[in-house]
């Protein structure tokens, strides 16, 4: 099996900042070494630059705004996040909506700066609407297991297989991720078998008394 893609949001948990932060990249530069699986995380904006200065880990946006540079407040500009060594950006997450038209927009300035894009999406028709603005990825994520324990690969993985087959519909080379309470090697595995390349969480590393305990799970069945 190819190594699956474990990408880490840590959103804007206190147990993501600062130290913790530094805490949850070093644990993933070290299961990832071990493992051969890709780790991923997506600080806040933040800690980009001191994440992917400090780790050899890809490090990721939670956001961009479709914006060039000029005047804007408070924006976030894709030019800056490229520049602060982010390697991507999620769109879209379920906790920072954004409109089909925005979507469209955000992929195609991460294409242009050469970003890769992780398209969110809550069910597989907007994962099929999303699939067919050419992202590199497409994230499924029912809003409702976000956060809540409950694993998407056991509780749902029926809308795990009917977005891999919606988005390889409209676009083949998009890869899928899933991701809403995933929590362990036996979670990361149905998704893999399911047909998606990996899984985006947050809960059950952030919060983790040993994050690096946790991601040693998740790789454990690849
Ligand atoms: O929103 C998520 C990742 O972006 C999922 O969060 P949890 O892993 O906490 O359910």
């Amino acid at each position: 099996m190819v190594s699956p893609f474990i990408l880490v949001n840590l959103k804007t948990y206190k147990e993501g900042m600062g130290s913790n932060a530094h805490r949850i990249a070093a644990a993933a530069e070290t299961v990832a070494r071990e493992s051969g699986a890709v780790i991923g995380i997506a600080p806040a904006f933040t800690e980009l630059h001191p994440m992917s200065h400090h780790y050899a880990i890809p490090v990721f946006a939670q956001h961009i705004d479709a914006i060039t540079p000029g005047a804007h407040t408070g924006h976030i500009l894709p030019e800056a996040v490229r520049s602060a060594g982010a390697r991507g950006t999620l769109i879209n997450h379920s906790e920072r909506r954004l409109t089909l038209a925005d979507i469209g927009a955000c992929v195609e300035a991460a294409r242009r700066l050469h970003l890769e894009s992780v398209v969110c999406t809550n069910n597989d028709a907007t994962s099929a609407a999303a699939a067919a603005l050419k992202p590199d990825y497409v994230a499924i994520e029912p809003p409702e297991l976000i956060g809540s324990g409950v694993s998407v690969s056991k509780a749902d993985p029926g809308i795990i297989e009917r977005s891999v087959n919606a988005v390889r519909a409209v676009n083949p080379d998009v890869k899928v991720l899933t991701g809403a309470g995933i929590q362990s090697g036996e979670c990361v595995r149905i998704a893999v078998d399911l047909g998606t390349c990996g899984v985006l969480l947050a809960s059950s590393v952030v919060k983790a008394e040993n994050p690096e305990a946790v991601l040693r799970d998740l790789v454990s069945l690849i």
